[in-house]
């Protein structure tokens, strides 16, 4: 595709790519002329529906019966390497192009012109009598940052009527403006002095910013231990990525963590970045999105579904945290937001910062081998040392029934809550217990829509399916046997590990975090700023507080299961335990000055290979083993892998589907790879629908995504049949 876009004449034969299932068709260009590019609504039998000017039309519909393109949206044209990625995308992933383009225009009221509206901005006055509800709607616009609110969307974040606004606005607190929709973001200052660094940080700096400047694409794994100041580095690569007048966006893989990150830019930059997330409101979606593709916002935080908004001129991308399970999409679109953001980067000449400091094995090999650069940054910064990390003998341990904290652990808590320190007792589960049995019959309490066991969320008192979301109140009596009081939890989960740690220290001030106990993104963000600043001594929860945070106070990391990840015959199941066991622990003992943190593991098997690779501090020798591992049994990196998931509510049907498709496996074949399967999925059958997998092997410069476009092109699925092919698969349930 070639780099100037297309201007076609009134008249002129157009072919638009819609959001619908039809895919691309041809048009006539619009009385004025269209751009390629541009996003059009064009009329589909008696509807008009979203598209996108793709090329020169190439149908032979006779000219005189095409029909001509509705009008023109208001909206940035997509520039031709946005076009050339969303393409490229499609073809990697499988995806039809129709899902890119609706990936691409995710943002509300797209279709409607930037007509001035009404928004709340603060006013000159102070708050004059001062309520709860009151101060709640302050707290929601210090928060935001300046950011432009309807009135009533004001009002739903902070919870309050209306009228609460309106009162402000009415004493002069707050004001009501006429705006223009739609408004450029406040430019950040690269010039601004950062942080002054250390020696690692400066040099990782140095080669960061040259790679920025040279305008050229290329990866670096940014690989630095816990605490070393990855953050700082690679701001210093945004810094430079500004100062070139380009674009830089940073995905991080949890929403709780950008309330830090903001915090850190604005100290940074002078100002807040564009946010892009599930917490932001429809005002800033629409926004932002407008704002990327006009080159009206310097800096984009966002989840992964940030790197499909039409920036003008992205210079820089930053994946954080990129070993985190989070960049992979498994639903509609299947996509690795880590691996598109390398494939981005590509056509827009930018630079990709992958940050970690347990790297995906996939990242890992790809410095090795020299595809990505690599940048180390050996130890954390200032005096502040690593964890000591030890394990847990439970089999030497004197446990206590119904307790899942051990005497050794507790009495290290007991030491911490003496000296005023924080600790975190961590446990990868959420809700009270994973099984509800009944101890009348042995039934074990499932979901009615899927194969899995309901989980008791106690704080909720409710049961949980964590397939579909399901919830039920807990029954009194067994919906199996009838017998009444006789179910029982078996297990812990993080709130019945609350439960001890009250019963064992009710003196302490214990917070629970867990994804589910927050209903808003606004109140888990403020949990996390009261453990950091606050008074809580014990922290309880699960991997959302594994990732990324710093607590001044922190100095134990109590790991309740340290076995929990190790089972199940999961390709991965050992680079996650080490990832997410390093993780955590790094959370510990990270102020400079202060006595080192210690991480504590409690674990059956303390002579396991993995727990052995965790505790030693030997990362290299950990990489190097799995990937031999991985190299003798042709698993990635070292050979592809493709999931096929076929679905339907009819057994029968999904099985003998799946054989017939089998059968036709010949052009997988002829590029060397092996079909796996059809076998039932390991969770056989989620919201009614059951559930077959098939997994294919390939050697790595396999055409892998070609053969799999020719085996599955002429087939016809039956009705209701939902089949969904993920590239490079990261769960295999
Ligand atoms: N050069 C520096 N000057 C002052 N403070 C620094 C510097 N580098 C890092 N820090 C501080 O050290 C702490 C850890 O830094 P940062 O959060 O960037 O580390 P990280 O490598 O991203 O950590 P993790 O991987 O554990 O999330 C932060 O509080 C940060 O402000
Ligand atoms: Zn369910």
């Amino acid at each position: 595709m070639s780099h100037a876009p297309v201007f076609f004449p009134p008249g002129a034969r157009i072919a638009v790519l819609t959001c619908e299932p039809v895919g691309v068709l041809d048009y006539l260009a619009p009385e004025d002329g269209v751009r390629q590019g541009q996003l059009v609504l064009v009329p589909l039998g008696p509807r008009r529906v979203l598209g996108l000017v793709w090329a020169e039309g190439t149908g032979d519909f006779d000219l005189a019966k095409l029909r001509a393109v509705g009008r023109v949206l208001d909206a940035e044209p997509f520039s031709p390497g946005f076009l050339d990625f969303l393409t490229r995308a499609a073809e990697y992933t499988l995806t039809p192009l129709p899902l890119m383009l609706r990936m691409a225009t995710r943002a509300p009221d797209i279709d409607q012109p930037p007509a001035a509206r009404r928004i709340i901005v603060p006013g000159s006055g102070v708050i004059p009598r001062v309520t709860e509800a009151r101060t709640r709607v302050m707290a929601v616009m210090a928060e935001h940052g300046g950011a432009s609110f309807a009135a009533s969307e004001l009002a739903q974040l902070a919870g309050v009527g209306t009228s609460v606004v309106k009162g402000l606005v009415g004493t002069g607190t707050l004001a009501e403006i006429e705006a223009p929709r739609d408004l450029p973001y406040p430019a950040l200052d690269p010039g601004r002095p950062g942080k002054a660094l250390d020696g690692d940080q400066q040099a990782a700096s140095d080669r960061l910013r040259g790679a920025v400047r040279g305008g050229a694409y290329g990866t670096t794994l940014l690989r630095g231990v816990t605490g070393s100041g990855k953050t700082e580095v690679y701001l210093e690569a945004v810094a430079e990525c500004l100062a070139q007048g380009r674009q830089a966006l940073v995905l991080l893989p949890e929403i709780a963590l950008s309330a830090e990150f903001l915090d850190r830019v604005e100290a940074r930059f002078g100002a807040r970045p564009g946010e892009w997330h599930s917490g932001i409101t429809r005002t800033e979606r629409r926004r932002l999105w407008h704002m990327a593709g006009r080159g009206q916002v310097g800096l984009v935080v966002g989840a992964r579904s940030a790197l499909f908004l039409p920036f003008r001129d992205l210079g820089l991308i930053v994946v954080d945290e990129e070993h985190d399970g989070s960049y992979k999409q498994e639903d509609v679109v299947y996509y690795s937001a880590r691996d598109m953001a390398v494939l981005r980067a590509s056509i827009a000449r930018a630079q990709v910062v992958l940050a970690s400091a347990t790297p995906s094995l996939e990242s890992w090999a790809n410095a090795a081998s020299g595809k990505y650069a690599r940048l180390d940054l050996r130890s954390r910064y200032g005096e502040a040392e690593l964890p000591q990390m030890a394990a847990i003998d439970l089999r030497a341990e004197a446990m206590e029934p119904g307790r899942w904290i051990s005497p050794t652990l507790a009495a290290a808590v007991t030491a911490r809550l003496a000296k005023g320190e924080q600790s975190l007792i961590f446990l990868n589960r959420r809700g009270f217990a994973p099984v509800t049995v009944c101890r009348a019959c042995g039934e074990q309490i499932g979901c009615h829509q899927c194969d899995a066991r309901m989980v008791e969320h106690r704080f909720q008192n409710r049961l949980v399916c964590h397939q579909c979301g399901e919830t039920r109140p807990i029954p009194l009596a067994c919906p199996s046997c009838g017998v009444e009081g006789k179910l029982a939890p078996i297990g812990p989960g993080v709130e019945r590990i609350a439960e001890e740690v009250a019963a064992r220290f009710p003196d302490a001030k214990a917070t629970v975090l867990s994804s589910d106990l927050f209903h808003s993104a606004r109140a888990l963000k403020e949990t996390i700023a009261e453990i950091s600043e606050g008074d809580t001594d014990i922290i309880i929860g699960t991997q959302i507080v594994a990732k990324g945070h710093n607590f001044p106070r922190l100095t134990l990391v109590g790991v309740v299961d340290a076995d929990l990840g190790l089972q199940g015959a999961d390709l991965r199941a050992a680079e996650r335990s080490f990832q997410l066991m390093r993780q955590v622990a790094g959370r510990a003992g990270r102020i400079s000055g202060a006595a080192p943190g210690v991480a504590l593991l409690q674990t059956h098997q303390p002579d396991h290979a993995v727990i052995r690779a965790i505790l030693s501090g030997q990362d290299e020798a950990f990489w190097d083993a799995e990937a031999a591992g991985r190299q003798a049994a042709g698993m990635p990196p070292y050979g592809r892998l493709a999931g096929i998931i076929l679905s339907h509510p009819d057994l029968d049907v999904v099985s003998d589907f799946a054989r017939h498709l089998a059968g036709l496996a010949a052009p997988l074949a002829e590029v060397g790879a092996e079909l796996w399967g059809p076998a039932p999925a390991p969770i056989a059958r989620v919201r009614g629908r059951h559930r077959m997998r098939m997994l294919i092997r390939a050697p790595r410069q396999a055409p892998l995504q070609a053969a799999i476009s020719d085996w599955l092109a002429g087939v016809r699925l039956p009705t209701n049949l939902r089949l969904s092919v993920d590239i490079d698969p990261q769960s295999f349930l």
